[in-house]
């Protein structure tokens, strides 16, 4: 990176712009950040997991042919996860690929009932999350927090579940930001979890469910009047509403855009077809993310890429850009402020012959 002024050729440099680029995930979930790497770690304290370990084999499991395929493969690598040990292996590791791609900060969604359903104790689980986050922190400079979110298709008793692990003092981990709701859209209707999202928000947790993503306008509705949605997980249906365009502007309501992603689950044809810039053009806050990075054989840096490339932007767009996800963050007032003074000063050393 010592030469970067020296020569410039423009999508090169635009890389190692973006690789150096100080960064917040606001989307990214949990499990779904198990890279290869991990995933070989965990298959080989679980020899009768049917998920691959090669590489090869893994990008190919990894093909999915709709966004069911999705979640039936989603769920196959849930199930190497069995104990404690292995939710503190994973969310620490995952913090380093963070790491290695210079993200500071990151709201990492769980969906804690996944992993107490299958018998791991509550208590352990929340240790193991919250001695990954300090070691993270402590070791690798990337601050996590959580939002625990309901697996929608599972069912009102996960919900009950999950707001009770969301909420009980007793459990309720320091790290935990926010609330949730993901999974599939079609046939689970988000009005039916209002009454779990008012716990949840009575208890100071901010709310951040999935809407739009299979489903179309009339979700991210549901989601803003029901569920007092704070940002939107997706919200790629927006696009063919303008007078719901039009208050995710007013009310500054981010959508957390995951573009490759919504093109690994066929809910978006093609990238070029991609609705990013109708919503910037529409002055929607937009931030950019990579929901389950390595199953969609993407990482948060080339979601970036991505973006340079929908939307025409050069180094100061990108930093903006990344400034948007700080600004969306639920990081403290002094939070924000330094993690977006880091990037501007990140960008001016940058462009500064
Ligand atoms: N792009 C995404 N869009 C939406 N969600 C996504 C996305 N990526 C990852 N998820 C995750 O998928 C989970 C779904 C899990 C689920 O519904 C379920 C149903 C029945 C049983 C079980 C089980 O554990 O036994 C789980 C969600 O909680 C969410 O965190
Ligand atoms: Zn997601």
């Amino acid at each position: 990176m010592t030469d970067h002024h020296i020569a410039r050729d423009g999508a090169h440099d635009l890389h190692a712009f973006i690789a150096g680029l100080p960064k917040a995930e606001l989307h990214v979930h949990h499990v779904g950040s198990a890279s290869p790497r991990i995933v070989s770690a965990l298959a080989a304290r679980h020899p009768d997991s049917k998920v691959p370990t090669d590489p090869e084999a893994l990008a190919d499991y990894f093909t999915f042919t709709d966004f069911a395929h999705f979640i039936q493969v989603y769920l196959s690598v849930v199930d190497l996860i069995r104990t404690p040990e292995d939710v503190r292996l994973l969310t620490f590791e995952v913090a380093r690929d963070m790491a290695r791609q210079q993200v500071r900060y990151a709201e990492l969604t769980i969906t804690p009932w996944s992993s107490t359903r299958r018998g791991i104790d509550e208590r352990a689980f929340m240790d193991a999350i919250e001695d990954a986050r300090k070691a993270a922190e402590a070791e690798l400079g990337v601050v996590l927090r959580w939002c625990f979110d309901i697996p929608g298709e599972a069912g009102l008793e996960a919900a009950e579940e999950t707001v009770r692990l969301a909420t009980d003092d007793r459990l309720r981990p320091e790290g935990l930001v926010s609330f949730g709701l993901g999974g599939p859209e079609i046939g689970v209707p988000r009005p039916q979890f209002k009454p779990y999202f008012d716990r949840a928000i009575a208890a100071g947790l901010r709310s951040v469910p999935h809407a739009g993503e299979t489903t179309g306008p009339e979700t991210v509705w549901d989601a803003l009047n029901d569920l007092r949605a704070e940002r939107i997980g997706h919200g790629t249906s927006s696009a063919q509403d303008p007078k719901l365009l039009a208050h995710l502007a007013e009310h500054r309501i981010a959508l957390e855009v995951c573009p490759t992603s919504n093109i690994a689950t066929r809910a978006v044809r093609t990238l070029d077809e991609h609705p990013l810039r109708e919503f910037v053009e529409a002055g929607v806050p937009v931030t950019v993310n990579s929901d389950d990075p390595p199953m969609f054989g993407t990482d948060l840096n080339n979601e970036y890429a991505v973006a340079a490339r929908l939307l025409a932007l050069d180094e100061q767009g990108l930093a903006a850009l990344a400034k948007n996800a700080v600004e969306a963050s639920f990081l403290d007032a002094d939070g924000k402020s330094r993690l977006a003074a880091e990037i501007d000063t990140y960008a001016s050393t940058w462009l500064t012959p």
